[in-house]
């Protein structure tokens, strides 16, 4: 068996087209969605990250503006300007670049955002809503991968998810997702023992840890479908997922590759969230 590869750059086009058609009806009716996007510190990797969401903003039509802060300013300081934000009536999305410098609480931060602006879907309101089942916004990394999971018609309902890794922004809103989607989901994590008898029992199987190609062909049972979230840089600084991808090829039944799997539709269902933001604020 050789894996279908799942295409999350192809995925991302189609969604992107069609989120495009709700931000020109929003425009219609007065309404451009707007995403406030703040940036603290130099840290590379996220200033490549809020760039590129930058651009997909303005290439589906949305006003998108980036606040860039000095990596020595306060708590307080940063907690001003999300305040100011909460109070923009041009902003519909707020997110905050994550991980903030080691001076600052995230989880304040986070705390401070007004939950119907939270697009990113980290403020406890929202993670508490998807836990119960009500309206809330859902990260966009789990949300994307969800959407992929659809698209390539994996079927979900009675299927056995192991999720390794259980962050705020991955791990914990995916194994909620799959719950609503019927699936027996298993959390492992840095302190499981025997991992590979956990994954080993895998129909779908997200690797969302961040320990370079972590997951290996004796980690996999034929047919697995593997979600690898991983954003890792090797020796060389080249991208490397979770996943040693040459490896389970020819187990699975289907991959994401890194890049061009996850990381494109965590970008594009951030879009998703901030036009739902903006027609709630039109409906009200
Ligand atoms: N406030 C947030 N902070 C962070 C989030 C988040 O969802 N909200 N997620 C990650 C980083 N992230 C978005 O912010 C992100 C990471 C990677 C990609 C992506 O498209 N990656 C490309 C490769 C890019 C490269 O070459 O470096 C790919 O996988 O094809 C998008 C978004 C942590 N922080």
């Amino acid at each position: 068996m050789t894996a279908a590869i799942i295409d999350g750059k192809k995925i991302s086009e189609e969604i992107r087209s069609s989120i495009k058609k709700r931000v020109d009806l929003l425009k219609e009716n007065g309404v451009t969605p707007g995403l406030a996007v703040v940036l603290v510190g130099d840290n590379q990797a996220s200033k490549t990250y809020v760039s590129m969401k930058q651009k997909a903003c303005e290439k589906i039509g949305m006003h998108s503006v980036l606040i860039t802060l000095d990596s020595g300013l306060t708590q307080e300081e940063l907690l001003e300007k999300v305040d100011e934000l909460n109070h923009d009536s041009s902003i519909h999305g707020i997110l905050v670049q994550l991980p903030l410098p080691s001076h600052i609480d995230e989880l304040t931060v986070i705390e401070a955002i007004n939950p119907s602006k939270d697009v990113d879907g980290f403020h406890p309101i929202n993670a508490g809503r998807l836990m119960t089942g009500g309206d809330a916004f859902v990260p966009c990394t789990p949300y994307g991968i969800i959407e992929m999971l659809k698209h390539q018609d994996v079927e979900l309902s009675g299927k056995h998810a192991v999720i390794v890794g259980r962050s705020n922004i991955v791990g914990k809103p995916m194994g909620q997702l799959l719950l609503k989607e019927h699936a027996t989901v298993t959390y492992c994590h840095s302190r499981t023992k025997d991992l590979a008898y956990h994954t080993r029992q895998a129909d779908i199987l997200i690797a969302a840890v961040g320990v370079i190609k972590l997951i290996t062909a004796d980690h996999i049972k034929e047919g697995v479908v593997i979600i690898d979230v991983g954003m890792n840089r090797d020796e060389n600084g080249k991208l490397c997922g979770d996943v040693d991808f040459e490896d389970c090829l020819q187990k699975a039944a289907a991959i994401t590759p890194v890049p061009g799997g996850v990381g494109p539709m965590t970008i594009t269902m951030l879009l998703a969230n901030t036009v739902q933001s903006a027609e709630r604020f039109l409906s009200k």
